[in-house]
């Protein structure tokens, strides 16, 4: 048969409305089954330590509110873990919807969270700069925390009073001594998985850490974020909310979960 099958079998699991990059066999995010997750007892507890002096400053990209650091020194970097080198902390970085039952990228059973920190860093033993980071196999490490609404948030209310200063797309005001430390679970478990970064260019760069604790955040904390806007000044108002991926398929991948 002469013409090319324009029907190639798809794995079961890859559904056609699923938005896959061409060939993506380890997008991210994911819907982390617990029961199928394999405990394996060589994976250490993580080590992070973060300098709050490297903390810079704040960009509302349109996308979501960066929090930007210095990485030209060592001193806030994480280690550890499924991580065979050090990685330096570029930015965090949330994902939050519109109203409380979606926000977060990543679930656990199905179960999904108002909100989900991503914390990412780069592997910085191996590549010269994070742009090179971003296009190559081990090149960044992205640590996931979810939200839960109840209490009030101490630490990341020193963050959420300078938001209005980053309304509109593509403002930034500075922000120093932040410590991202602050918004660590206490409890070090995780599951770790092979993935991508969640927006373009979504190249399959990312060794994921998703923390199996939540930290909590209040309901005004988390209204702060909703009053961010997509949109430059001067134009049509578009609330910055539901800044999260569907969920990709796991295709051959293992998710590990740890035994701390
Ligand atoms: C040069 C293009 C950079 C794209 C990736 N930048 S990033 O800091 O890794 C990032 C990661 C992520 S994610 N969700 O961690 O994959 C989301 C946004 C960004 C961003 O820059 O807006
Ligand atoms: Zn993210």
């Amino acid at each position: 048969n002469l013409l090319a099958c324009s029907q190639t079998a798809k794995p079961a699991n890859q559904q056609s409305w699923q938005t896959q990059i061409q060939g993506g066999s380890r997008q991210s995010p994911i819907d982390i089954r617990s029961s199928e997750s394999v405990h394996d007892p060589q994976l250490t507890p993580l080590s992070i330590s973060y300098d709050p002096s490297d903390c810079l400053q704040i960009w509302n990209n349109g996308y979501s509110f960066l929090v930007e650091f210095d990485d030209s020194k060592d001193n806030s970097v994480v280690s550890g873990g499924p991580l065979e080198n050090h990685y330096k902390l570029k930015q965090f970085h949330f994902h939050w919807g519109a109203e409380n039952n979606r926000g977060s990228e990543h679930t656990i059973n199905s179960l999904v969270y108002p909100a989900e920190l991503h914390l990412v860093h780069w592997n910085a033993e191996k590549f010269r700069t994070f742009d090179e980071a971003i296009f190559s196999e081990n090149g960044l490490a992205v640590i996931g925390v979810f939200l839960k609404l109840g209490r009030k948030h101490d630490g990341l209310q020193k963050l959420v009073n300078a938001l209005p200063a980053v309304k509109y797309k593509d403002s930034t005001v500075e922000f120093s001594n932040f410590n991202p430390s602050c918004m660590i679970p206490s409890c070090l478990d995780y599951w770790t998985y092979p993935g991508s970064l969640t927006t373009p260019p979504q190249t399959e760069s990312v060794t994921w850490v998703i923390m199996k604790k939540p930290i909590e955040f209040g309901d005004d904390q988390l209204s702060a974020f909703r009053s961010l806007l997509f949109t430059p000044f001067g134009e049509k108002l578009e609330n910055m909310v539901d800044n999260f991926r569907q969920q990709q398929p796991l295709m051959n991948r293992v998710v590990r979960a740890t035994i701390l």
